[in-house]
């Protein structure tokens, strides 16, 4: 079967159980990603459980939807990638409760490597953090190790 590009839109889930964006997990973030125009888009809201400092999410939460983010550049290229390297800056707090749009890229592939960015803002725009990856395509043989007990987790709207 041959690989095509995905049109703009809603894309599936990495998988069901997925910490970012799986729709079973029940401490997920359940994000949506969509692709439009070539970039990968998620509107997020954290809550009361990603909270580091009263009212602030935390670093660690915002890492996670960024790099569930990035890792929706394989839907980019047909083929699965994972994250070698993340590197976040904070530009400001981001509010527990707000709305906060995520934008990622794809800058540019060299071979199996890469190059993502991500900008995060608020409702006005305003920049909350900015990020930068190096993703390496893997075969699927990388992925096979301990399995979830409930194999009937996995559908064909998702990657694994
Ligand atoms: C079905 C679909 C499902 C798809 C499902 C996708 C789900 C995504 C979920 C969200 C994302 C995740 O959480 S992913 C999970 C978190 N990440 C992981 O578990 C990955 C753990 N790490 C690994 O397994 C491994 O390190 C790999 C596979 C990533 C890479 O190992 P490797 O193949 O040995 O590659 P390695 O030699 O280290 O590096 C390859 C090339 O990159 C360069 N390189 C390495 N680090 C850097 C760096 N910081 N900056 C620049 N370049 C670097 C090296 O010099 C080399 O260049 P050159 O000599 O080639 O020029």
């Amino acid at each position: 079967m041959t690989w095509e590009p995905p049109h703009d839109g809603p894309l599936p889930q990495h998988h069901h159980n997925c910490l970012g964006c799986g729709d079973r997990n029940p401490h997920g973030h359940h994000l949506q990603v969509r692709l439009e125009g070539g970039a990968l888009h998620a509107r997020h809201t954290f809550d009361e459980r990603h909270a580091g400092a009263p009212g602030i999410t935390h670093g660690g939460a915002i890492a996670t939807v960024l790099d569930d983010v990035f890792g929706f550049a394989g839907y980019l290229i047909g083929q699965p990638a994972v994250t070698r390297s993340l590197s976040i800056d904070y530009d400001r707090p981001v509010p527990v409760g707000a709305i906060c749009d995520i934008t990622a890229r794809l800058e540019r592939r060299e071979d199996r490597k890469l190059f993502l960015t991500a900008e995060g803002v608020d409702a006005s725009g305003a920049r909350l953090f900015t990020a930068r990856a190096l993703f390496l395509v893997v075969d699927l043989q990388h992925f096979h190790g301990p399995r979830p007990p409930d194999s009937s987790a996995r559908s064909s709207r998702t990657l694994l």
